[in-house]
């Protein structure tokens, strides 16, 4: 039982949050037929690279900006319900683009959701812009410019998503360049899909403060030691590990291993009802899965204030709520 407990999720794709009746309802309402990709009320995908494909297609039944505003609304206040006070969701301007609604138009949409939901139950959350992979360096480096430009109060972060096993880290650190002048906090999917090295090459390029996933670490110890040593975030999201076989079950998986090692290390739900799960069960897997105490438990969750990619005021006003 962790229901008690406060929360705080660093990690979760935003289109990657959406509810299957949310987006059924969606796609009839624009004569979508999103059968392929939605059955039986649940996501239809087999390996990681179905999922990125069925992800993209599920993002498209999300069209103008109050469906934007709706979907951020509708997963925040889910947080909120189960005591969430902070979240980070990961948002791609880029995606506005290709439906033709346009970046600004989807992240005043996503902002709208932010409000809305803080006026309903006072959970703060903030924004990761992110590149995908899949996509290019070339527009990887586009939404690191738009996050730059935007100057908007809520867009605090930058990321890189999609297909990890395209293209090396050196490809997209113009990017995180451009992100970094501009004062974002860094984060970057490494170790999820590929090996250590990709964590290795993440921290020799970048030198992010977070690293999503980065669990893959494990496969080398001195990696691990360093990152320990560095006191890199990982966001770890072990429901979306084992179900995209990153590790067979919850036995295998190395969260007590790395916060053994002295990691710090969060909890996260990545994707929720793509891999069947949500930050509630997050938390309590970490109870009775990994065994994890109470005590325990908060101090990942406090790793979540001290490494979220928020100012100092707003940083103590959520210790405060602790
Ligand atoms: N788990 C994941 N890894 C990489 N890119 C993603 N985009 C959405 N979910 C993702
Ligand atoms: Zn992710």
């Amino acid at each position: 039982m962790t229901s008690h407990l406060k929360k705080v999720e660093l990690h979760c794709h935003l289109e990657g949050a959406a509810p299957p009746t949310l987006t059924l309802a969606q796609a009839r309402k624009y004569n979508i037929d999103i059968s392929p990709y939605l059955a039986d009320g649940a996501y239809v995908w087999h390996d990681f690279a179905s999922f990125l494909q069925c992800y993209d297609k599920v993002s498209e039944v999300y069209k103008t900006e109050e469906d934007y505003a709706l979907l951020t609304e509708t997963y925040l206040e889910e947080l909120a319900a189960i005591g969430t006070i902070y979240s980070e969701l990961i948002v791609s301007p880029d995606h506005g683009k290709r439906i033709g609604l346009g970046a600004d138009a989807y992240i005043e949409g996503v902002c709208e959701g932010i409000r809305r939901a803080k006026a309903k139950s006072g959970i703060e959350a903030r924004l990761i812009v992110t590149g995908e992979r899949h996509f290019g360096p070339e527009s990887v480096i586009g939404a690191a410019e738009y996050a730059a430009r935007a100057k908007n109060p809520l867009i605090t972060g930058f990321n890189l998503a999609g297909e990890e096993r395209m293209g090396r880290v050196a490809d997209y650190a113009r990017a995180f360049d451009i992100a970094r002048h501009a004062g974002l906090g860094l984060t970057i999917h490494a170790g999820e899909v590929c090996g250590a090295f990709s964590v290795a090459e993440a921290l020799d390029v970048v030198r992010p403060s977070r690293i999503g996933h980065g669990v893959r670490a494990i496969e080398d110890m001195d990696l691990v030691r360093r990152i320990a040593d560095l006191g890199t975030v990982l966001e770890v999201c072990p429901g979306s590990n084992i179900a995209l076989s990153v590790f067979p079950d919850f036995a295998s998986h190395p969260l007590p291993r790395l916060k053994e090692a002295g990691v710090r290390v969060t909890i996260s739900s990545d994707d929720p009802p793509f891999f069947h799960t949500s930050l509630k069960r997050e938390y309590e897997l970490a109870a009775e899965a990994f065994g994890f105490s109470d005590a325990a438990i908060d101090e990942m969750t406090r790793t979540g204030i001290e490494a979220a990619f928020v100012d100092e005021p707003t940083r103590q006003a959520l210790f405060a709520r602790m």
